[in-house]
């Protein structure tokens, strides 16, 4: 697997490829890979001629008292990773390279509406930052097809709006979320957990089964079913931030005849903030 740091240096690699007639699929990431990341080079490396990731822990997306200084920066054992996965070119842009106005003079993309609601309210800028480093990633790699997990199912639709808004012309493929033997979806951030917290983890995932047998058993109550997940989470010791059941596609309030929900939960264990979902269709 190649790598490279430089815009040029990317485009020239991508240009020997559009003349060779290549389909290329593109996983953006942030690093510190774990089995989800190579679920979605894997599923890349099976639709397409050749297969790019990028690694950029983006500022853009990070809020003030985030956990920008601190996320996992492990290249080394990512590289091997994404080599044995069979990625043939990473891209690792500097932040100079990324944002060479500086981040106050960056020209950004709002994707309206879905980026204030839920995560996006608790992260108000994050949803931004994202499309920002998404749209100018696309811009650089110019793949035919980009993967992204449905872990992050919010930033997925942002994503799919943006690209449908800005009429770009590729695929954006969702990828089902890869999860450890106890449901715990996996995560970078999961490596922040202590032990006890680690064992704890997997009740967000169950909690969200337990709202969707009930959706599916008919209840339809999803006020009084997102409240009650949310104070059996609090009883576990989570600090819960939101249980939300909503409308699968939109993630504006489910109606009541809606056939695709979506119930998508926060929660903090100590200081990790952690996220899932989990759809259901009825
Ligand atoms: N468990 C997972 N299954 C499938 N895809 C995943 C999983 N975790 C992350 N991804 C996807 O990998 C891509 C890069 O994500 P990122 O590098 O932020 O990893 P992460 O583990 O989600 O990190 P964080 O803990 O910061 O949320 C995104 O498209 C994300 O949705
Ligand atoms: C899509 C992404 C790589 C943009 O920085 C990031 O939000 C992530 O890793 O999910
Ligand atoms: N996995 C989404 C990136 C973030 O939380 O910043």
């Amino acid at each position: 697997m190649q790598t490279v740091e430089s815009i040029k240096a990317l485009r020239e690699r991508r240009h020997e490829w559009r003349d060779e007639g290549k389909r290329v699929g593109f996983v953006p990431t942030m690093g510190n890979l774990h089995d989800g990341h190579l679920k979605l080079v894997k599923k890349a490396a099976e639709t397409c001629d050749v297969v790019i990731a990028s690694i950029f822990v983006n500022p853009l997306q990070f809020g003030q008292n985030e956990d920008l200084a601190t996320y996992p920066r492990t290249l080394a054992e990512d590289k091997k990773k994404l080599t044995a996965q069979g990625a043939d070119l990473l891209f690792l842009p500097t932040i100079e390279e990324m944002y060479p106005r500086g981040l106050e003079q960056q020209t950004f993309v709002e994707v309206p509406g879905i980026s204030s609601i839920i995560c996006g309210a608790s992260r108000p800028g994050h949803f931004r930052g994202v499309a920002t480093v998404v749209c100018k990633l696309f811009n650089m790699v110019q793949p035919d097809c980009a993967f992204f997990g449905q872990k992050d199912y919010q930033q997925l639709q942002v994503i799919r709006l943006m690209a449908q808004d800005l009429s770009m012309d590729l695929d954006i493929c969702g990828v089902a979320t890869q999860r450890a033997s106890d449901g715990l979806a996996l995560s970078s951030r999961n490596g922040y957990l202590n032990d006890e917290q680690r064992k704890l983890a997997p009740m967000l995932y169950k909690t969200m089964q337990d709202v969707a047998d009930k959706l599916h058993q008919g209840d339809t109550n999803l006020m009084q079913l997102s409240k009650s997940a949310v104070d059996k989470l609090s009883q576990y010791g989570f600090k819960p931030d939101y249980i939300e059941i909503r409308n699968g596609k939109t993630l504006q309030a489910a109606a009541s005849d809606d056939k695709h929900l979506v119930i998508l939960a926060a929660a903090y264990l100590g200081t990790t903030r952690l996220i899932d979902n989990l759809e259901v269709f009825r």
